[in-house]
């Protein structure tokens, strides 16, 4: 045991402590930085590599119970702030200046609220403090607009030397651009397809994104050709796959998750949505409607984690259509309490994807 209160004992007694995502000493992570000693006043700060992270408080409490160890100490004060690493860089495909990570949300068919998932993911991380982007790729139902509260925004094009730059748009922390913005609601779908390559990589590269910590792109449903464009544009970070209980829904998102793996994208997860269905009048009951344990199933199968399940409740459909998601409308609500653990878990596998 050191016996003088210095930078080094404190550091020393914090050694054995550790990320418990990361499994490596918050000390050799470079995440305790500023040790400042006053009369055995010991004051620091705590680095974490997401704003999201869900065991903050376990960590804090940890490092002090840690630095109490040392006997000259009366007091201790970590500073907490965080810095979200930046996903690892590919040699072949160009990042976008300022953005850490990119993350696709993905679905192997329409309708199982893949848009749901990502926007209130991109709200849910932006509340913690995170800065967030928001890419609408679907041309079949750009539903993030309304979802936002942006319906009927416009993004801005603005001239910056010889090329054309968009400005997003941006609600509830959230930049956003979407189809929906370019398109028109009565254009045939089969008019949008040929668009979308182009569209996509413009929402990449020619959006003043500034600097965000993750930028999500909301994909069209199944495994085209948008999926394709993207995995080959960008290094991305990794992919979400949300499902439902549906045995045909996890078919086709078993298919997705091999095609993703097959262009070099990490799988971060799946997400179960509708997996059961939560009575207003009863917010107690729980009925498995589509049958129960489906995705638990598909990510033991496929070997990726399972980053929660997402009950059926009304309130998460109208708080969609009127462009405050859930977890700003009703935060404690079952779907909203799932959503947010799935954003803390989900930003704590980038990090460790980026740090690995
Ligand atoms: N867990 C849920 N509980 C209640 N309603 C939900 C839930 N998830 C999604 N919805 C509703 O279902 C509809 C479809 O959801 P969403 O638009 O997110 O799906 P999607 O997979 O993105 O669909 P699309 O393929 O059309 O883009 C929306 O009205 C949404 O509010």
């Amino acid at each position: 045991m050191p016996n003088r209160l210095d930078t080094s004992s404190v550091l020393e007694v914090l050694k054995p402590v550790q990320d418990p995502e990361l499994n490596k000493s918050l000390v050799d992570l470079n995440m305790i930085r500023n040790v400042a000693i006053a009369d055995g006043n010991v004051r620091f700060t705590l680095v974490l590599t997401t704003p999201a992270c869900p065991l903050r408080q376990f960590i804090v409490d940890e490092c002090e119970r840690a630095v109490k160890t040392l006997p000259e100490v009366k007091t201790v004060s970590v500073d907490v702030t965080a810095e979200t690493p930046s996903q690892k860089a590919l040699p072949d495909r160009a990042g976008i200046d300022g953005v850490k990570n990119i993350l696709a949300i993905s679905s192997g068919k329409g309708g199982v609220g893949k848009s749901t998932v990502a926007v209130n993911v991109a709200v849910a991380l932006a509340q913690t403090g995170a800065k967030v982007g928001l890419i609408d790729a679907d041309i079949y139902g750009p539903n993030a607009p309304m979802m936002l509260g942006l319906e009927g925004a416009k993004i801005t094009v603005r001239q910056s030397g010889a090329q054309e730059v968009l400005e997003p748009a941006f609600n509830h922390g959230v930049k956003l651009v979407s189809m929906g913005f370019l398109i028109d609601k009565d254009q045939p779908v089969i008019w949008r397809g040929p668009m979308l390559n182009g569209v996509i990589r413009q929402f990449l590269y020619q959006v003043q994104w500034g600097d965000l910590d993750y930028l999500i792109v909301d994909m069209p449903p199944g495994t085209g050709d948008a999926q394709l464009t993207l995995a080959q544009a960008v290094p991305m970070a990794g992919v979400v796959i949300v499902t439902t209980p549906q045995s045909v829904a996890l078919l086709d998102s078993r298919r997705g998750l091999k095609m993703f793996q097959q262009l070099g994208v990490p799988v971060l997860g799946i997400v179960e949505n509708m997996s059961y269905f939560i009575p207003p009048d009863m917010p107690e009951k729980q009925y498995d409607i589509f049958g129960s344990a489906g995705g638990e199933k598909t990510a033991a199968e496929l070997q990726v984690p399972l980053l929660g399940c997402i009950p059926l409740e009304i309130s998460l459909r109208e708080g969609g259509d009127r462009g405050i998601p859930i977890v700003l409308a009703a935060p404690e609500s079952a779907s909203a309490k799932a959503l947010t653990a799935i954003a803390q878990r989900l930003a704590g596998r980038v990090s460790v994807a980026a740090l690995a």
